[in-house]
């Protein structure tokens, strides 16, 4: 198989589908954003707030994956930090030739020096337009409600999502640690969501069994799962993922992180992949993971065996799964697939395309 370099994959046009905003930001950022709103963080250089915001492979659950969030979070309650970290996020991604991103947070977090849902929706928005008009990135905002906060709350981030359906956002999500906080308890948010004809994805199969990923299709109407990793201790419930090509957002660094696989050569997505289903690669946390779409590329390319050719077939998986109106989802795609053939490996040709 030959060799595809780092340049290479980033050469690639590509879609993120499961990046976390507050996930995302760079660390110079952060410590900029703190000092602008004078909040205290546990260090005050960017080497040595590292190991608060970026978890290596010693982390030994999702639980202690989360606690990185608790920091970029306190400087992430004002407008301008908003918009400010969605724009380079957007723009991080669009230098990676990532064409179409769907960025998603939970704007409930964001509400500790008193914003409304509706402007910490609305600056994000701002942010990602402004990275829109530099930069050939196409995106979208997915709202997540959190497992382990009330289903009242979920319920009002559902009518969030709502409002501003064909404004900017595309679907809604159920984050967080997901042992002992089961998807079903938030139906009544799914089923706000799917009765106004929007999408939905949840983070499921990650710290919970397959049953979990059983809720998330069938009590809450999953269109994606996010991760979805322990699908494969259920062959019957995998067989239907396959069958109704429910896509799968794979987050594979983040997967070994979290430990919801022990180490890479495990994870699932080649097995899944090989069974045909729809496999799509994601960041999940640029930041909190230090990863690109890229380098999970590089990642899957390296350790899971997967050839350009297969790696071009996950790429238009991401685009079909994307949660675009179909006559948008099929010019993007046209694109695309026109791109993909002509790109050969560490060659100026098609490297002039992208300039
Ligand atoms: O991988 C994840 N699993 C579950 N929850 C997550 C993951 N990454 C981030 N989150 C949480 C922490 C954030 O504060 C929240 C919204 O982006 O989503
Ligand atoms: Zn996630």
């Amino acid at each position: 198989m030959p060799k595809l370099t780092l340049q290479d994959l980033q050469r690639l046009p590509k879609t993120d589908l499961h990046v976390h905003l507050d996930g995302s930001l760079r660390i110079p950022t952060i410590l900029d954003l703190a000092e602008q709103q004078k909040v205290k963080l546990p260090a005050d250089t960017v080497d040595s707030l590292r190991p608060f915001v970026e978890v290596g492979e010693d982390c030994k659950s999702l639980v202690e994956y989360l606690r990185a969030f608790d920091v970029t979070l306190s400087v992430m309650q004002t407008y301008e930090s908003l918009v400010r970290t969605a724009f380079e996020l957007a723009e991080d991604a669009a230098k990676e030739n990532v064409r179409y991103m769907e960025v998603r947070y939970s704007p409930i977090l964001h509400q500790q020096k008193g914003l409304t849902l509706h402007a910490i929706v609305q600056a994000v928005l701002e942010g990602l337009a402004l990275a829109e008009k530099q930069y050939p990135i196409k995106t979208g905002v997915i709202l997540c409600g959190m497992r382990h906060i009330s289903p009242d709350i979920s319920l009002r981030l559902a009518d969030l999502t709502v409002a501003f359906k064909n404004k900017g956002v595309v679907g809604f999500d159920l984050a967080g640690a997901e042992e002992n906080f089961p998807a079903k308890r938030h139906k009544d948010a799914f089923g706000r969501v799917l009765q106004n004809n929007i999408n939905c994805t949840l983070h499921a199969g990650e710290a919970y069994g397959p049953e979990s990923i059983h809720q998330a299709i069938h009590l809450c109407g999953a269109h994606r799962i996010g991760h979805g990793v322990r699908l494969i201790e259920d062959g019957d419930l995998l067989n239907y993922v396959n069958d109704h090509r429910i896509p799968l957002e794979c987050c594979p660094s983040s997967n070994v992180q979290t430990k919801a696989v022990k180490k890479m050569a495990d994870h699932p997505i080649r097995l899944f992949y090989d069974l045909g289903l729809r496999v799509t690669v994601n960041t999940d946390n640029r930041m909190v993971t230090n990863t690109t779409v890229s380098r999970e590329f590089q990642v899957i390319h390296e350790e899971l065996g997967f050839g350009l050719e297969e790696i071009k077939e996950v790429i238009i998986m991401g685009f079909k799964s994307a949660f675009l109106p179909y006559a948008l989802k099929r010019a993007l795609l046209a694109e695309v697939v026109h791109e993909l053939k002509a790109f050969k490996p560490g060659s100026l040709e098609s490297k002039k395309e992208h300039l």
